[in-house]
């Protein structure tokens, strides 16, 4: 496990990708369905209560949030995607900006998918994966919740997800996560290391 993570802290709310800073050094930046479980999985990974706000009303997340862990590395926690009370216009343009961000940040070095164990590979979700194999970027996704499950039915579910996305989406690996009993915490760090370059 690696402690550079309980760093992280909160830089800024940007609403927009045009108005985030350029000087974040390497980026990787965490995405999800609304109520997947994205803000918790920050807060356990960073090992804080409140770095992301977590809530059980979904949608809260709805600016680009950047949390440094240091002067050249940073964590960048996307919008909830698909909350149903956000007004069509910001949803449509968040719809535009989310390949943009994906395709014009020359930082961003992968990405963290998050989708609640139960419901995995969303429509939401299917677009993540087709714009990152089109940019060659990879992508990481955590099964989060998993403690939902029982650990048969966790197991054949990120069996079934891994061989779903082998052949066509090879820059893509998965891992079961819960937030609630703090598993999978050493395996999405050593991700995020290679990512960062932390494990050289
Ligand atoms: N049992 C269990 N519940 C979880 C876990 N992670 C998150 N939750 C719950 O799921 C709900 C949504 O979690 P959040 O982390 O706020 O979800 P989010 O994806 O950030 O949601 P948005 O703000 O809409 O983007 C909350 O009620 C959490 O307590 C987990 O690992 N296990």
């Amino acid at each position: 496990m690696n402690p550079i993570y309980h760093r992280a802290h909160f830089l800024l709310s940007a609403p927009h990708i045009n108005v985030l800073p350029d000087d974040l050094g390497i980026e990787v930046a965490f995405a999800g369905r609304s109520n997947a479980g994205k803000s918790s999985a920050l807060n356990t990974i960073c090992n804080q209560k409140a770095l992301a706000r977590t809530s059980k009303t979904p949608g809260r997340t709805q600016q680009i949030n950047v949390f440094p862990i240091d002067d050249t590395h940073a964590l960048v926690d996307l919008p909830g995607y698909g909350y149903a009370k956000v007004p069509e216009a910001i949803k449509r343009q968040w719809q535009a900006a989310l390949p943009e961000y994906l395709s014009e940040r020359e930082q961003l070095r992968g990405v963290m998918l998050i989708m609640d164990v139960r419901h995995p590979l969303t429509e939401f979700d299917w677009h993540m994966l087709d714009w990152c194999r089109d940019l060659e970027l990879p992508l990481h996704i955590l099964l989060t919740k998993a403690d939902k499950l029982k650990r048969g039915p966790g197991m054949a579910t990120l069996q079934k997800v891994r061989s779903t996305l082998r052949n066509d989406y090879p820059h893509v690996s998965a891992q079961l996560f819960s937030s609630l009993k703090r598993t999978g915490i050493e395996e999405a760090h050593a991700q995020l290391d290679k990512w960062f370059g932390f494990d050289a």
